[in-house]
């Protein structure tokens, strides 16, 4: 007779992640404008005057600053765009929605801006493509980075940007804005506490309907890298790796994925993958689809209950928590002024400031790290983009 299988779990003894803080945790927002006496001032130049250079404008000038004497205020000091004239049109209204005007520079060309001595920092705002050779001219040219997500389109660029960065001696941050908010920083602090025990598995998701119908548009063109996964898969990527990856001993996690794929370019329009952080002993589930729109939840589970982080998974403001021996579920606010995007610039104003080349929040090799799994994701589901062939 086999014996009866017990279904006990096992006393596995797992070390809890020491997940890393921004360098300051930021104050509120506050209610009302103050001003703010601040130890030094970082100078921003903005590359590309697109949608998101936008909206990051906007949250470093408009919005409130933080309070934190510490953090230094953001000035945006140059606009390198394809025209002068877009760049006006860019930062014009930016800085009237301030109360203030635009003094700083304009270029037509992006080695213009990175010559000018008044940028200590760029922020790249351009397609995925771009992101390698933006990146490449700015830190060659001895300039601090930002580079918006993904930081490049494939490991292999993106190792050659780390290099380069190294090599100059400057910072270099992906601008996965995500990790910066209050919320997140709660939901590393409650994982690290032990509060719902060993995470076993987390399942994450960002899907939206773009709508997308224009081949040639960066979500849908092969040419500049589209497809869910690196333009919005990577979100709930980068929920999974910050939550497992500090308890997987520096391994990648095993890759399962399935892509269903655009008819015309062929770029992914709804990814999943199973991973595998086989040294935590935990599996994680990625969802992210251009096609439709879900409420793009993450949820961590954990052996002694649950987090739940209300979507949408690239803004995070509220948690939910369900411990297993409780029935009340403790729900955590996090609101904030604008779109958050301030949080990350202050971070890397304060580092920049403290002399350090890269954020412990996000590292260079967690970049690395999460390209690697996106170039795994992509070969399992059989998409290799033109530049890469
Ligand atoms: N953090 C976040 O929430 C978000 C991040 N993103 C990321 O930001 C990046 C840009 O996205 P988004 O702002 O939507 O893109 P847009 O197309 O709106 O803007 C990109 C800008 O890059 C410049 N550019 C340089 N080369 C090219 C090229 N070959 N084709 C098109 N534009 C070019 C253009 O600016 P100019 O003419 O002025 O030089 C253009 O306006 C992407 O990597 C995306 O993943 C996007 C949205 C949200
Ligand atoms: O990062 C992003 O988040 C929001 C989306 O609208 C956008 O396309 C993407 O790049």
């Amino acid at each position: 007779m086999p014996s009866t299988p017990s279904y006990t779990r096992q006393l596995r003894i797992f070390p809890q992640p020491n997940y890393p803080l921004p360098s300051k945790p930021q104050p509120k927002a506050p209610k009302r404008r103050m001003a703010v006496e601040k130890a030094s001032t970082i100078r921003w130049g903005i590359l590309g005057a697109g949608w998101i250079s936008n909206k990051f404008a906007r949250s470093i000038i408009v919005d409130p600053q933080s309070e934190d004497p510490n953090t230094p205020r953001h000035v945006i000091t140059a606009i390198g765009s394809s025209s002068i004239e877009k760049g006006k049109a860019f930062i014009d209204p930016i800085y009237k929605d301030a109360g203030a005007e635009y003094t700083g520079a304009f270029y037509a060309t992006y080695e213009e801006l990175v010559a000018d001595p008044n940028v200590d920092v760029v922020y790249i705002g351009t397609p995925h493509t771009r992101h390698h050779p933006d990146t490449l001219l700015c830190v060659r040219a001895g300039k601090h980075v930002l580079c918006e997500k993904p930081i490049a389109a494939n490991h292999k660029q993106g190792k050659e940007m780390v290099e380069a960065a190294e090599a100059a001696g400057v910072f270099l941050m992906e601008a996965i804005w995500t990790r910066y908010f209050d919320a997140a920083i709660k939901v590393r602090e409650i994982i690290a506490e032990g509060t719902i025990g060993q995470v076993e598995h987390v399942v994450a998701d960002l899907s939206m309907n773009f709508n997308a119908t224009d081949v040639k548009s960066r979500i849908l063109n092969p040419e500049l890298a589209g497809g869910a996964l690196l333009d919005i898969g990577i979100y709930p990527l980068q929920w999974v790796n910050m939550i497992l990856a500090p308890l997987n001993g520096g391994q990648d996690p095993k890759v399962s994925a399935r892509f269903n794929k655009h008819p015309v370019t062929g770029v992914d329009i709804t990814t999943s993958a199973v991973l595998e952080y086989e040294e935590a002993k935990a599996l994680a589930t990625i969802n992210s689809s251009i096609m439709y729109a879900s409420p793009s939840d993450v949820i961590v589970y954990g052996t002694k209950g649950r987090l739940f982080i209300e979507g949408p998974s690239y803004q995070a403001q509220k948690l939910r928590l369900k411990l297993n021996d409780s029935d009340d579920e403790q729900t955590f606010d996090f609101p904030y002024e604008g779109n958050g995007m301030r949080f990350e610039a202050d971070e890397v104003a304060r580092k920049i400031k403290e002399g350090v080349r890269e954020s412990p929040v996000i590292t260079l090799k967690e970049s690395e790290q999460l390209l690697r799994i996106m170039d795994e994701i992509r070969r399992q589901g059989g998409l290799r983009y033109p530049f890469e062939v």
